[in-house]
């Protein structure tokens, strides 16, 4: 869907670049996390698919075609979902939604999607009134409005509750299971280990990993196998090597006579493997 190839941006004030030549690819139908820290490089690279900022170097291609070349018609293909919700918030939400669909060819069913994010009954209420959590919900039916090929979504689940959370995530997969790509960035880890297929981690505008959360739990996590068993009223561990574990004597001879409590892989998070790459620690804001 998207080839990148060796982007460079530097902002026109700046000296530095702010993008140091990342290349990626994502693949139609998939859903694609781009994560790093705070002024990574993340919104800027966003920005630029999206022809939001163009005078970049380095080439860029959607469905085969120059992104430099396509005209307007691109925006009828993708959805757009910033983290900061920008309503009109003297209108209802229908109201705003009337207005964003006039600016597209075609349209989505939106008396189902509004159904599907819980904010039908409301509908008819200024968005001054809405929570916060109902603009982001209100946020990503905008996005999809114009029933996209193509969806950018940035933290979308960010401020929402677990119940609200949950809701987007299965609707972010169903969109998928429909053949739609995504473009993600999230702070919240979970969500992205949930949702992605694959996952690239910027670093002060270069990518320092791409592959997916399963892969990097297998490069980053420990092969070892962590046994707890009970002795004398007392939960006790022992950690085993994973290579040729059927072979190891020890662990046979434990998982054989001891009261077995949990056997689990090393595996790591990827909150950790987060921290590991980009060598910073996540800020859970807001
Ligand atoms: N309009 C601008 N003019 C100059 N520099 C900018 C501009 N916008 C962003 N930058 C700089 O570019 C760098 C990358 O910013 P960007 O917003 O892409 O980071 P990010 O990874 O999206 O961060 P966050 O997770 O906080 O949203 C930062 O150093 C930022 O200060």
């Amino acid at each position: 869907m998207f080839s990148v190839k060796d982007l460079r941006f530097t902002y026109p004030k700046n000296d530095l670049p702010t993008i140091k030549g990342i290349s990626f690819d994502i693949q139609k139908g998939e859903i694609f996390g781009f994560l790093g820290p705070s002024g990574a490089g993340k919104s800027t690279t966003q920005k630029i698919l999206i022809k939001l900022l163009d005078r970049y170097e380095g080439a860029i291609y959607y469905d085969g075609k120059s992104l430099q070349e396509l005209d307007q018609s691109f925006f009828e293909n993708i959805g757009v979902s910033f983290e900061m919700p920008i309503h009109f918030s003297k209108l209802t939400a229908m109201e705003n939604i009337e207005f964003f669909k006039k600016l597209y060819k075609k349209n989505i069913d939106v008396e189902s999607l509004m159904k599907k994010v819980g904010l039908w009954e409301d509908r008819d209420k200024l968005v001054s009134e809405y929570s916060k959590g109902m603009k982001i919900r209100l946020n990503f039916v905008r996005a999809m409005l114009n029933d996209p090929e193509m969806l950018f979504l940035d933290e979308p689940t960010n401020g929402l509750d677990p119940a609200n959370a949950m809701i987007l995530k299965n609707l972010i997969k169903t969109y998928k299971q429909n053949g739609g790509t995504v473009f993600i960035t999230s702070h919240i880890m979970a969500d992205i280990d949930q949702l992605c297929d694959r996952v690239a981690f910027i670093v002060n505008g270069e990518i320092k990993e791409i592959d997916s959360p399963r892969n990097l739990k297998i490069k980053y996590g420990q092969r070892t196998i962590k046994v707890e068993y009970k002795e004398q009223g007392h939960t006790l561990s022992q950690s085993f090597p994973m290579d040729k574990i059927g072979q190891n004597e020890d662990f046979v001879k434990l998982i054989q006579t001891k009261d077995i409590e949990t056997i689990h892989s090393g595996e790591t998070t990827l909150e950790e493997i987060f921290i590991q790459v980009t060598g910073v620690g996540l800020s859970h804001e807001s």
